[in-house]
């Protein structure tokens, strides 16, 4: 299994955005996780498709869209054709689940399916077939710097069961308060992506970010 960390660019100074990505990629990041935000799924606004777009020019990382969006199908071919490689949708915000990761998965990149901290684990079982990957929230989606959910723990290790039960490779990204300090028993409970914002901007971008990957050195 591959393990992955994905900086937030969040929480990125969008004053120098492309140093940022650039520090991030240096320190070994292989994904940029991007937070799109509309306003209606959560209350916040973020950026969208011309940031995503002039992002793609810049770097060689796996472009992650993290739509918290409503009706997100109505979006997913712009995102991928402004650079996304991975798009991730709220089974909460689809009113068609199964079709809205078919047309992702039509597009040729990877879909993820990320289900919010009240979801019941056991409603992701039947979109298992369709994904790449499933997006375990361990906040509330809407902003960064939350803390993260303990509870959470249980829920990785559910969904790595019900995952290994399905027999299919599947990633388990998680997304909300990782730290360095947590980091471990995030992956012990099972996720091998996992998201860090505020741990990963801000001073030292670069040592910030190896030291994730650092960590990853004793599960491959
Ligand atoms: O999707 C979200 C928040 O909704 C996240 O991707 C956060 O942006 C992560 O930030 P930190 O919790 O790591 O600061
Ligand atoms: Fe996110």
């Amino acid at each position: 299994m591959k393990y992955v960390i994905a900086p937030s660019i969040l929480s990125a100074d969008f004053t120098q955005l492309g140093k940022d990505i650039k520090e991030t990629e240096e320190g070994g990041a292989a994904y940029l996780h991007f937070d799109v935000m509309d306003g209606m799924f959560v209350p916040n606004i973020s950026f969208g498709i011309p940031v995503m777009k002039s992002i793609r020019k810049a770097t060689h990382q796996v472009m992650d869209a993290h739509l918290m969006v409503q009706d997100p199908i109505r979006y997913v071919k712009a995102f991928k054709e402004a650079g996304a490689d991975l798009i991730t949708v709220h089974l909460e915000a689809c009113p068609d689940v199964r079709k809205t990761l078919t047309e992702i998965k039509d597009l040729g990149i990877m879909a993820g399916l990320s289900i919010c901290p009240e979801t019941p684990v056991e409603e992701i079982r039947e979109y298992l077939e369709y994904v790449d990957m499933i997006l375990i929230m361990s906040v509330h989606p809407g902003a960064g710097g939350q803390k993260f959910m303990e509870e959470s723990l249980d829920r990785i290790r559910e969904t790595r069961k019900m995952i290994e039960e399905s027999g299919k490779e599947i990633d388990i990204q998680v997304d909300g308060g990782v730290k360095l300090e947590n980091a471990r028993k995030i992956l012990d409970a099972g996720a091998n992506i996992l998201v860090a914002g505020s741990a990963v901007f801000g001073d030292n971008i670069v040592e910030n970010t190896r030291k994730f990957v650092e960590i990853f050195r004793d599960y491959e």
